[in-house]
């Protein structure tokens, strides 16, 4: 063979190799600006370390939505606020799914699984969300407030001891860790972590978590995409003894877990009830997943948010919007009472405005996690098709002029007359698979705020090499994470008050030791999937309500129905809803949190005094009859078999499915004639005056039942 023929043949080999590495999954997409790139890598290369700031001016040249190529993969970056619009929320249907990655999805989460933000979209994903989502919903969140409590409370303390009265400086960022991953292992397993900021496995878990979210990198995992690049092993080593210790500790608090449960004297956690309710459809893979979701998701976000909102704080320009705050703080409650009622309401808007700005000016995941279209999306004339990956710029579309005025200056005011109806920023991402535990992150910087800025005096650090960089990129040690990690600084704190602040913990204090069993009451009522006595269908509560960014209705809430048995297991109770006033307000979602709240209580009788109790009741066959009467208007529906209606006289009516009983306060019993089949009706109550025979009030009298259910205490 000639040297000519061998020189064709290699060039042409090289022709093709280099055109097989330089295929993308996504052929280049008409209509869409491309950024130039390299051979091989692509875009890789110019991404470099402030892959958010780059293609931030990318955007400002070509446009705010642009395709790259980032080895094999076809990205489009999507950079302002108007765009992550058009595509996360118009097109959220579409944009459900997430990408895989060889790093992450093979070698780190090869043995716990994916957690719900990293898994693509399927049967399972969906389960895990809807698990997670319910767990996490804000009915259910506000339940969890026993749990801040305690954590902040527990981090104050040791702050306020470890400043030594402001004579030493303190980092605050294992204090925050603690406060967030106690919250989701007490949430998760029923666990907490006892002790302080120094304890071995809190170290071991914020360390693994924060290299595990290096792996997750945008940017630096190149190997994800370049397939040749995997045979260089050097960064799956490391990634895989990452694995290794997370494993460790995952399989430790499951397992510790299922000892208590075996031994009887676990608490109810999320975890707990999933593994006791053998109803339950989630296998232990999804367990796992979803344990692995809570443990991380709040550990990486909710402490960067907080301490940096410290660091600004802390800095002279910080100084105004301390005074401010707590201005506004003790202008809603000037007697001190913000510490407590921080736990029930959010009632100083200038609080939530400086959650909503930390969010932003910090938006923790600046590249927010990835997904993949599984739809054909149209854009200005392109048409994007399904299976393209793509990357939220949400750092840039938080920092957008067109949307926020002085984006670089941190301003909570900016929050207070917001005009936009929409989703206020970026940093929980958007639509379909945004950020499931964005209520519990929100109340726990609402919550974490009031205590500090009521505690703390919060001032620079004394020596300034200690002092934060606020820059929310310069702050990172590590611009290419997936996530914010804060360079270690100091702040410096003085005690406002050492007499008050005794008092709220010694408070908090005290109602911790007390709460702990209305909080594990609340959680058994949250979680318990369903203990159905009957054998008649299994019940659902849709909750509607409107969506905050166009007010179409919606279906906000779905709930298995919960059972409970106050008569001897002939019949069962679900308590649909409650209201507790009249006209009923939706404001903030004001009558559910009060229907959960009332629920949680355990204390519900028949009626709710001053509001309505929707029920429904199943009858076994043959139950005993129970004469009973409640001071209320009750009206009572068959749904299903017949029910014998007796009233005290000993007259009788059979109702059949449709049938209506108006009750006016008459003393009465249910009976189900059937000898084999259940029978089910659906009753509202609603408190009334008291019927008045002969001048004297027909007060409730619950008959055999009492003592088994607790008085209405509308009929005193
Ligand atoms: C300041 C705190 C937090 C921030 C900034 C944050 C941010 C985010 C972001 C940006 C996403 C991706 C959303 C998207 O693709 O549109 C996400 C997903 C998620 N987050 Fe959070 N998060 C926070 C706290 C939490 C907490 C405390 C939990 C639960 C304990 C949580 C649970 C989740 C879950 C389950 C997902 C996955 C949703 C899905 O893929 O369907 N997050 N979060």
């Amino acid at each position: 063979m000639s040297y000519q023929v061998i020189g064709i043949a290699i060039v042409a080999v090289l022709f093709l190799l280099i055109r097989l590495l330089n295929t993308t999954d996504i052929p280049k997409i008409k209509g869409l600006p491309e950024i130039p790139g390299l051979p091989i890598l692509g875009n890789l290369w110019h991404l470099g370390t402030d892959h958010a700031r780059v293609a931030q001016k990318w955007a400002q040249k070509y446009g705010p939505v642009f395709q790259t190529r980032l080895g094999n993969k076809r990205v489009i970056f999507v950079n302002s606020y108007e765009s992550v619009r058009h595509f996360w929320i118009t097109h959220q249907s579409a944009l459900i799914s997430r990408p895989t990655f060889h790093t992450f999805h093979s070698v780190v989460s090869s043995s716990q699984g994916f957690t719900i933000g990293t898994s693509p979209w399927d049967d399972s994903c969906k389960a895990r969300r809807k698990a997670a989502a319910t767990a996490l919903n804000r009915p259910s969140t506000q339940s969890y407030m026993p749990i801040l409590d305690l954590e902040s409370t527990a981090s104050i303390k040791e702050l306020a001891a470890d400043c030594k009265g402001g004579a030493v400086d303190v980092d605050p960022s294992l204090y925050f860790a603690r406060f967030a991953l106690n919250t989701s292992l007490t949430l998760n397993y029923g666990i907490r972590i006892d002790g302080n900021i120094n304890n071995e496995m809190l170290e071991e878990i914020t360390q693994v978590e924060r290299g595990v979210s290096n792996f997750r990198s945008t940017s630096n995992n190149w190997q994800d995409y370049v397939p040749i690049m995997r045979l260089w092993n050097k960064q799956n080593t490391e990634a895989e003894s990452f694995r290794l210790r997370r494993d460790a500790y995952l399989t430790k608090l499951l397992n510790e877990l299922k000892g208590q449960i075996a031994a009887g004297i676990d608490k109810p956690c999320i975890t707990g009830n999933i593994l006791k309710d053998p109803e339950a459809k989630l296998n232990e893979a999804e367990i796992k997943s979803i344990c692995l979701t809570m443990v991380s998701a709040g550990l990486d976000t909710v402490p960067v948010n907080l301490v940096m909102g410290l660091a600004f704080l802390s800095s002279p320009e910080g100084q105004a919007v301390q005074a401010r705050a707590l201005e506004e703080i003790e202008k809603v409650y000037p007697d001190g009472e913000a510490w407590e009622k921080c736990l029930v309401e959010e009632k100083v808007p200038y609080i939530t405005a400086l959650v909503k700005e930390t969010l932003r000016f910090w938006t923790v995941i600046p590249i927010c996690l990835p997904r993949t279209s599984i739809k054909d999306i149209p854009y200005e004339g392109a048409v994007i098709p399904a299976g393209t990956t793509f990357f939220m710029n949400a750092y840039a579309a938080d920092y957008d002029e067109q949307r926020f005025k002085d984006p670089y200056k941190f301003i909570p005011e900016r929050f207070l007359n917001d005009t936009e109806s929409g989703t206020p920023h970026y940093a929980y991402g958007a639509g379909s698979r945004m950020c499931a535990g964005s209520h519990l992150a929100n109340r726990e910087l609402y919550t974490a705020y009031i205590r500090l800025i009521t505690a703390f005096e919060i001032h620079p650090a004394r020596n300034p090499a200690d002092r934060p960089i606020i820059d929310a990129i310069e702050c990172s040690s590590n611009p290419t994470a997936l996530t914010t990690d804060p360079k270690l600084f100091k702040i410096g704190l003085k005690i406002r008050s050492e007499s008050r602040l005794k008092e709220w913990i010694a408070a908090a204090e005290a109602r911790t030791r007390l709460s702990l069993k209305l909080s594990f009451r609340t959680l058994s009522y949250l979680f318990v999937m369903s203990n159905q006595i009957s054998n008649l269908r299994p019940l659902t509560t849709y909750v509607t309500g409107h969506s905050p960014m166009n007010g179409t209705a919606i279906f906000q809430e779905t709930r298995p129905a919960v059972w409970t048995s106050p008569d001897n297991e002939s019949m069962g109770f679900n308590v649909v809803y409650t209201t507790s006033e009249f006209p009923v307000s939706f404001d903030n979602d004001n009558d559910i949190a009060k229907h959960d709240a009332l629920m949680g209580t355990g204390n519900l009788g028949l009626v709710n005094p001053k509001g309505t109790v929707c029920r429904i009741v199943d009858f076994a066959p043959d139950n005993n009859p129970v004469m009973h009467r409640t001071q209320s208007l009750d009206y009572g529906v068959v749904i299903s078999g017949t029910l014998e209606l007796e009233l005290d006289a000993g007259e009788k009516r059979l109702l059949y499915p449709g049938d209506v009983a108006v009750q006016r306060g008459t003393i009465h019993s249910w009976y189900n004639p059937s000898q084999t089949e259940w029978a089910r009706m659906l009753f509202v109550l609603q408190d009334s005056e008291p019927v008045m025979v002969n001048g004297q009030p027909l007060k409730e009298d619950l008959g055999e039942a009492s003592g088994s259910i607790p008085p209405s205490g509308n009929s005193n």
